[in-house]
């Protein structure tokens, strides 16, 4: 993305997650003076922007100051969404041939992965959701296994899986490019 000239607004990027942080960094560019602090916050149930708001008003509690906070789900249509934002712990204990198998009884093999950004100012101050959603379907695993699901989710348009592809491509058509864009939107217009 795009740099400004104006001095670079400082972000603490609350994840415990090294592969988002790493993407985070490779989209976001200079765009912000990110910070990581690798703590991984309890997570409560319920829809994903619950979720997502719930962790990031925590971590602005643990930050005492302006904060990010990211939940990606992974949803299957044939299931109505889920796993949802609970793929974590799906994909830890059925791998990638288990959540092929979730789908064996559909034909309906297409998902979405969704990646939810919350931004808050500070402790008291109610987060703002950015959404980014990529649509594709899931398939037995091909390409790299560094990064959770990524061998599995096949994106519309591509014959290959997010593993197969080359980085820049994956963060320019990725859930996580798409609420980037969003909420990189949203901090230009707090410089204005
Ligand atoms: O193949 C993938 N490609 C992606 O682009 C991607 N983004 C997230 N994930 C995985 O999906 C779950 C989300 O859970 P999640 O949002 O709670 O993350 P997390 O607990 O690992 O970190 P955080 O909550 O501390 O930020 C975790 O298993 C992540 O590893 C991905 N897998
Ligand atoms: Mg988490």
């Amino acid at each position: 993305m795009a740099s400004s000239s104006a001095p670079l607004r400082k972000l603490v990027f609350v994840t415990g997650n090294q592969n988002k942080l790493r993407e985070v960094r490779q989209i976001l560019g200079n765009v912000v003076d990110l910070e990581a602090r690798p703590i991984d916050l309890p997570e409560i149930q319920g829809e994903t922007a619950e979720v997502s708001a719930d962790k990031c008003r925590r971590a602005a509690e643990v930050v005492q100051g302006p904060v990010i906070t990211e939940d990606t789900s992974l949803c299957f249509n044939a299931l109505h969404g889920l796993p949802g934002p609970y793929i974590k712990w799906f994909m830890g204990k059925l791998k990638h041939e288990g959540l092929n198998s979730m789908l064996a009884g559909f034909e309906d093999k297409t998902a979405y992965a969704l990646c939810t950004f919350a931004y808050s100012a500070g402790p008291g101050h109610e987060p703002i959701i950015f959404e980014g959603k990529t649509d594709g379907r899931v398939v037995p695993a091909r390409g790299s296994a560094s990064f959770g699901w990524d061998p599995i989710f096949e994106p519309e348009g591509y014959t290959e899986t997010y593993a197969e592809m080359p980085c820049k491509l994956k963060n320019t058509i990725s859930h996580r490019y798409r609420a980037l864009e969003k909420l990189q939107a949203y901090l230009q217009t707090l410089d204005n």
